[in-house]
């Protein structure tokens, strides 16, 4: 049985490890801080300066996992290379795990290797030089650091007085030791979708059913699946993520990101590994969720075919205070309602807007994907986070 070693152990790294275990992998849960969702599970846990490259090293020495998978963007991914010309496996690859990790490095593939349809973007490394950036990709704009996820320390710029806001703000949310930030047009998209695109090691790669979500400060609110929209458009945006994925190598789930506008399809950035908006899944829209087919791709075993079972959203359910040992109200409603059902991730400590668990709900394949939506987010609004 394969030894798997997760860098970053929140929620999708919980779910990842129970579909591991379920077949009987060891897993290793590694994260900045104790008793993260998915070292509840593992086999082993450890706590660890993620952006520590020789604390990295000693758990790779340690273990000696067949397989390496990040969970998080803000590890030392440089390291990585080093892991595979020693013969390990990093999953999707060194490559993968690095070039997305940091906002240029994947935009600039994107962009200028690949020639993808992104929105319009710059770079700057201090409020100065972003006010020249914002100049030329013009207003209205928004700015991320360029190691950060979920939103965090990104915020839209309307006029030039949001400008050292902004600046500021990013610099706070920054989750790396990266100064730098990507500043981009707006794209006033008609709808965004994520499509989970599988590579394997046969060479074939598979699409999930595309999924629609809607975000709010960066993160996502809720997600459903199937998003609807049109063939076409989907075709394109396949062809895109083939390209993307073929270029970055390796073996995994992506959750490949793309805003759908009126002048086409625009690549926007993507993960190397399941998706947070793909926890739609967990409502079991597919006849594998998309932990179950990351396993299945890093552990080469073969995908005979995705196929959607039923229509389904994902609604988060977020913490608006600081907590430890938080609990959970509400509950009852939740569980009470048909043709629903909900996770909580059981971290340790909430903080405002922390993602601390999901509604699932669900219908038939003939059933109202709107009605579904409706309902979950009807019921997230139920779950309240409270000071335990
Ligand atoms: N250039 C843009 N134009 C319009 N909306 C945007 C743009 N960039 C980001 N957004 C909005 O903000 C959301 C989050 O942006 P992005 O995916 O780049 O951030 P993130 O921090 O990497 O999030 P995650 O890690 O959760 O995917 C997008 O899904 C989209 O709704
Ligand atoms: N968009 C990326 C994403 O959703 N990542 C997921 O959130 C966790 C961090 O949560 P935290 O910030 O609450 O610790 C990560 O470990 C991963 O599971
Ligand atoms: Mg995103």
């Amino acid at each position: 049985m394969a030894k798997i070693l997760l860098f970053g152990s929140g929620e999708l790294g919980k779910e990842f490890t129970i579909a591991a275990k379920r077949i009987g992998q060891t897993v290793i849960a590694v994260d900045s801080y104790p008793n993260a969702p998915a070292a509840q599970l593992a086999d082993f846990s450890e706590v660890i300066n993620m952006l520590d490259g020789n604390a990295m090293d000693a758990m790779i020495e340690k273990y000696k996992p067949d397989y390496i998978v990040p969970e998080i963007e803000a590890i030392r991914t440089e390291r990585f290379y080093e892991y595979e010309k020693q013969g390990y496996t990093v999953i999707p690859s060194a490559r993968a795990a690095n070039f997305t990790m940091n906002r240029k490095a994947i935009r600039d593939l994107a962009s200028k290797e690949l020639g993808l349809k992104t929105p319009e973007y710059r770079y700057a490394t201090s409020a100065e030089s972003l006010k020249k950036a914002v100049e030329e990709v013009g207003m209205p704009c928004v700015v991320k650091p360029l190691m950060s996820s979920s939103g965090k320390g990104q915020s839209s710029i309307k006029t030039a007085a949001d400008i050292e806001k902004a600046w500021n703000y990013s610099q706070a949310g920054s989750r790396g030791d990266v100064a730098e930030v990507i500043v981009e047009a707006f794209v006033n998209f008609n709808y965004e979708i994520t499509l989970l695109t599988v590579t394997q090691r046969n060479g074939k790669t598979l699409f999930c059913p595309p999924i629609g979500h809607r975000q709010e400060r960066g993160d996502y609110m809720e997600s459903w699946q199937p998003a609807p929209m049109e063939s076409a458009i989907l075709k394109k945006a396949q062809q895109m993520a083939e390209k993307v994925t073929t270029a970055l190598t390796g073996f995994g789930i992506w959750g490949v990101e793309f805003f759908m506008a009126d002048d086409g399809v625009y690549f926007s950035e993507l993960s190397p590994r399941p998706h947070d908006t793909g926890m739609v899944t967990l409502a079991k829209t597919q006849n594998f969720n998309e932990f179950e087919l990351h396993l299945r791709a890093i552990l080469g075993l073969p995908i005979p075919e995705i196929t959607q079972e039923r229509i389904g959203c994902s609604a988060v359910i977020l913490a608006s205070e600081n907590s430890e040992n938080p609990t959970y109200e509400g509950l009852e409603i939740v569980a009470a309602s048909s043709k629903t059902d909900f996770r909580i991730f059981g971290k340790p400590a909430s903080r405002p807007y922390r993602r601390m668990g999901v509604v699932l709900t669900y219908d038939n394949l003939d059933g109202n994907i709107l009605e579904v939506i409706e309902r979950a987010k009807n019921l997230a609004s139920e779950v309240k986070v409270i000071s335990g």
